[in-house]
This record gives C-alpha cells, structure tokens and sequence, in this order.
C-alpha cells in the first residue's frame, strides 16, 4: 500500500459526472460548457491511492447469485476492488445447474498470471475450482507471486445439490491449498468431506470437524452452519488452532440463499483486504450476509427453490411498482408546498394533515420543513407524508436534514446557502434523487449546478414573514436568477394567489413554478387554497403561451 504518482485533478469534471440521469439536458449542457471553459476550472492536485484489492478465482454462475457474480458484488457492496479469474462457466438459475464448461488449464493459469504480474491483489478468495490442474496451477501461481492473504471456500457442490467440483478434488485440496490458506470456509456437507465423509449433525460435531480440518494445515478454519437441520440461529464455528469462536446470527426465513457461502467468503476476504483481523472480518462478514438476507427475504427473482439475494440491499426501498416512481420532471416545481411547523401549531393539525390536504388539493411537490422537531418524530413524519405523497405521483422532498431523507427514502433534500453542500448531498443519496439549492444570486445559481443539483428556488420574491432577515430580492432579481441559471426554478416568498400570476408571466423559460408556505398553510383550508392556486398557475401558463 502506498502512494505510488500524482495525477492533476479537474473538479469543474466531477459534476457532469454526477449529474442525474433524470436531467439529461443539464448533463449536456455542463459538458458543453466545461469544454468551452466558460467555468472556472479549479485544478487540484491529489495523490492517487492504492485501493483495497481481492482477485477471486472461481466459476460463473449465469444466473448471478452465487460464484464471480456474488463475489463482484459483495466486494462492491463492501467498497473493495475485485478482479476475476474464472474457472468454469455453469448454466445455472434459482432451479438448479443445468451445463457446466471448464476453462482450459492454460487458460486458467493465463488469466493468473495476467492479473497477478500486474495488478497485486491483496487477498486471493477462492470459490469452484473444478480440476485438480487448476488447483495445482493456482497454487503454482500464488508461490510465484504471494499475496497478504488466501481465503479458500471449497465449493463442491451447490445449495441444489449439483456436484462443482468432484471427489478427485479432495486430495489437492488437502495437499495443495488447505497448508496455504490463512481460512477455510467449508459448508457442513463440505467440511464433512474433506474428514472423509463424517456425519455433521450438532455444533459439537462443528468444533471437532474445525479442529481436524486444522490438522490438515489451513491456519483458520470457519465451518460454517447454513444448512444445519433444527436449528434457530446461523451457527458458524471458527477455529484458529487455538481458541473456538462461535458466530450467531438470526436465521433469515427466506428462500434466497443461493450465494451466501460465496459473498461471505468474498466479504472476509475483501475485510483482510481492507487490512482487518481474521476474527473481525468473520465478524463482519457474517453480518453483512445476515443483514442482506433480511433485505433481500421477500424479493422474488426466478421460480426455483433457492433464489438470489440483493447484495446491494436496495432492491427492498424499489417500490416504483407503488408509487409510480419516476424521473424529476422540472415541470413539478408548479405548485410546490413547502410545510411550516408553527402555522400547522396554530392551526392544530398535524404535518401529515397538512401534507394530505395540499397533495389533495394538486400540490405538485412537497418539502418538509422542520427545522426544530425531534429526529424520531420527524422521521416518523415523513415516512407517513411519503406514503401520501407516493400515492399521488408527487415527489416529497426533505429540508437540510439528509439523514431523515435517507433514512425515509425520501425524493430528495432541499438545501440553504449555510447547509450541507449539494455536491456532499449528491455523494450520500446518489445519482437519482432529487437536489434543490436555495440561491439568491446567479452565481450562486452557477455553483448549485456546477455541484449536480437539479433545480434552485430562488427568493425571497417577495416580503414574508416566515424567514426572518431574509433579504428580498424582488421580481428583477429573480429575473436575474432565472436568465443565468441552468437549472429550472422555482420561486419563494411571499407569493400566493394574489400576486402569483405577476412571477408566472415573468416569460423566463427556467421559471417553472411557485413556492409557497403561507398562503396554504396559514389558511383555514388547506385543500381549498391550494385547489385555488393549481387554478391560478394553470391560467397563467395558458395566458404565458397564448401571448
Ligand atoms: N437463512 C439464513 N439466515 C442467516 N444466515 C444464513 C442463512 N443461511 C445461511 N446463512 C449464513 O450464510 C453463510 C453461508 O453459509 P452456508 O449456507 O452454510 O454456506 P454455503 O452457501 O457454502 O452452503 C453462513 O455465515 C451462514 O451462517
Ligand atoms: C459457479 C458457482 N460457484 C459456487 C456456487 C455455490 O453457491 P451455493 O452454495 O450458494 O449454491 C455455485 N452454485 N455456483
Ligand atoms: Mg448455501
């Protein structure tokens, strides 16, 4: 590990880059410009870092649950490079292994010798090695280019009972890798294999089979317990020649185990990677396989008996069959309701009662801002405003807090000029959610689109007294705004039915719609006011267009 050469750095590119696919325009737009220099291109200098690295040697598994796939993806999910050997290539899905086709030897040992000359892994994790050459050529491999650590999950045959690797392995497992391997991962029937086919009934037989697999020379030895009948946790038993270790889990009730014994391999060796203890690697690694099962128990991929698992634990949160979940469409910034505690106080309703009733009345985006509830309560909040506003297609947003945002899966967060930047906000909820900047100024509407947000309310248009000290900034600054932004706008402050048509025949095309907190939350209907505004706005547009 080191730092090995500089490399120089365009900020001004990162942007672009993490720009939201929802926004496509801005992305062309941020591209076009960077290349005619119109922004000013910061170059930093950083030292490139040598990252976490894991080779793993194993099979592919065409349907993606266990083998290279699981193992690319548990390194991914764990923040760890992963490269890949591949020893064979199985037809294989949630009902069974229909084909397999080993690589050629040579071929195997090409693919080593490519990635190990040049790309240094730190920790080798081995899955199906289906030859007793290509165990020998591995091992071969790994005395002529030695790596910090070997992790060996002796994978013979698969949860559906198909056979990977056959009998004749055994003897090469036992004289060629088991002395090299810093752990050994068997499942019960494997464990039970290499002792010469001893029953493996109770945790007891666990320790001992640890104990003599030991013997044979692997360092550290995790025999691990999925499929031990009758019982009501995940019992693995780790033995380190010296001490036993039993690590627990809760048994997930799920059909979608295909894969664990290969993401828990990977995740330990992508641990050891990450320069972490062998006891805490198990450690973690274990709860990384309970805590994705738990995610992935309901999900439904194939129709066989031992289904996949989300290695990325997101699938879960992928509720756009619900919500009709879709793309930021700019054109939502029409009616966008912004919440305020002390006008729901005084009013005595809730912060979902307010929510309903302005989703009810055609509010086309929603914020929640609270800026002194308690974090518990406010979470709470917003999941039920969420499940309100997903049934009516509208995006709700968070104010500042991108923790409830995340927390909830919420749209989005909205941010001031003092919160979180939006290029932080950008990196902690991703790619598609929606950023909005409070921006006073075009150059501060220049900046919110340089840092991928993907609109910028802009105020206060008006005077109003539910932000104190807020500087006005009139139609003319808005106007300012609008004419230098990239982004679509929304403008705030002070507006209501009264004077929303002025804004709305500003005739800029960024200007997408109003922003309001008062003129529906500080009214005795709610439903009312807001159905009255859609109205207002919607006319407005007719007129903008007819003119
Ligand atoms: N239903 C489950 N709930 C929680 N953990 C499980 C479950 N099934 C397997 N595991 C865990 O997944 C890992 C892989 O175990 P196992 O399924 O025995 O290996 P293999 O996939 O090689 O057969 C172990 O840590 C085991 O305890
Ligand atoms: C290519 C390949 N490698 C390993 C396994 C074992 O995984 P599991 O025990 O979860 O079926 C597999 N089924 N396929
Ligand atoms: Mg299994």
């Amino acid at each position: 590990m080191g730092y090995t050469c500089t490399l120089v750095y365009n900020f001004s590119l990162l942007p672009s880059r993490l720009a939201t696919s929802t926004f496509q325009n801005a992305r062309v737009l941020n591209l076009e410009a960077v290349q005619r220099e119109e922004i000013s291109r910061p170059l930093v200098t950083m030292s490139q870092i040598r990252i976490p690295h894991v080779l793993t040697v194993a099979g592919s598994d065409s349907g993606a649950g266990a083998g290279i796939q699981a193992d690319l993806k548990a390194c991914a999910a764990r923040g760890v490079y992963c490269s890949t050997v591949i020893t064979a290539v199985t037809a294989q899905n949630t009902v069974g292994v229909q084909g397999v086709n080993i690589v050629p030897e040579d071929f195997v040992r090409e693919q080593l010798g490519s990635v190990l000359s040049d790309m240094h892994p730190d920790v080798v994790k081995t899955g199906m090695l289906p030859s007793t050459g290509i165990v020998k050529i591995l091992s071969q491999s790994l005395r002529e280019f030695p790596v910090r650590a070997l992790v060996v999950d002796p994978v013979m045959v698969s949860t559906s009972g198909d056979v990977l690797a056959g009998p004749s392995i055994l003897d090469s497992f036992r004289e060629e890798l088991l002395p090299m391997a810093d752990i050994v991962t068997p499942n019960l029937k494997e464990a039970s294999a290499l002792l010469g086919g001893i029953p493996l009934e109770t945790v007891a037989d666990m320790r001992s089979a640890a104990k003599s697999i030991h013997d044979i020379g692997a360092r550290n030895v995790l025999v691990k317990g999925g499929d031990l009948a009758a019982s009501s946790d995940a019992v693995d038993v780790l033995f380190d020649g010296k001490d036993f270790y039993e690590f627990r889990s809760s048994r997930i009730k799920t059909r979608n185990t295909h894969g664990t014994g290969c993401t828990l391999a990977s995740s330990i060796a992508a641990e050891l990677a990450r320069g972490s203890s062998l006891f805490f690697a198990v450690k973690t690694a274990k709860r990384y396989v309970e805590t994705a099962l738990d995610y992935s128990k309901d999900i439904l991929i194939g129709n066989g008996c031992q289904g996949p698992f989300d290695h990325m634990m997101k699938l879960k949160n992928n509720d756009m069959k619900l919500s009709g979940h879709r793309p930021f469409d700019p054109n939502d910034l029409l009616l966008y309701a912004v919440t305020d505690p002390r006008m729901n106080k005084k009013w005595g309703r809730s912060i979902t009662d307010a929510v309903k009733a302005a989703v009810e009345g055609g509010a086309t985006i929603v914020q929640l801002r609270e800026k002194d509830a308690d974090t518990r309560d406010f979470l709470e909040a917003a999941k039920s405003c969420l499940e309100i506003c997903r049934r009516h297609g509208v995006p709700l947003l968070i104010n500042d807090r991108a923790d409830i945002a995340l927390a909830c899966d919420a749209d989005g967060v909205h941010v001031g000029q003092s919160d979180m930047p939006a290029r932080v906000v950008r990196t902690l909820l991703g790619p598609d959610k929606i950023i909005g900047v409070s921006c006073k100024t075009p150059k501060q509407a220049q900046v919110a689109w340089i840092e991928g947000a993907d609109y910028i309310g802009c105020g206060g248009v008006y005077p109003t007294n539910t932000k104190e000290n807020n500087i006005t900034v009139g139609l003319d600054g808005l106007k300012n705004v609008c004419l230098a932004s990239k982004l679509p706008v929304v403008a705030i402050g002070g507006i209501g039915i009264s004077n929303a048509q002025p804004v709305m025949e500003l005739g800029v095309p960024s200007l997408k719609g109003v922003a309001v907190v008062s003129a529906l939350f500080d009214r005795e209907s709610v439903l009312r006011e807001t159905q009255n505004l859609r109205r207002v706005l919607l006319d407005s547009i007719t007129t903008a267009t007819a003119k």
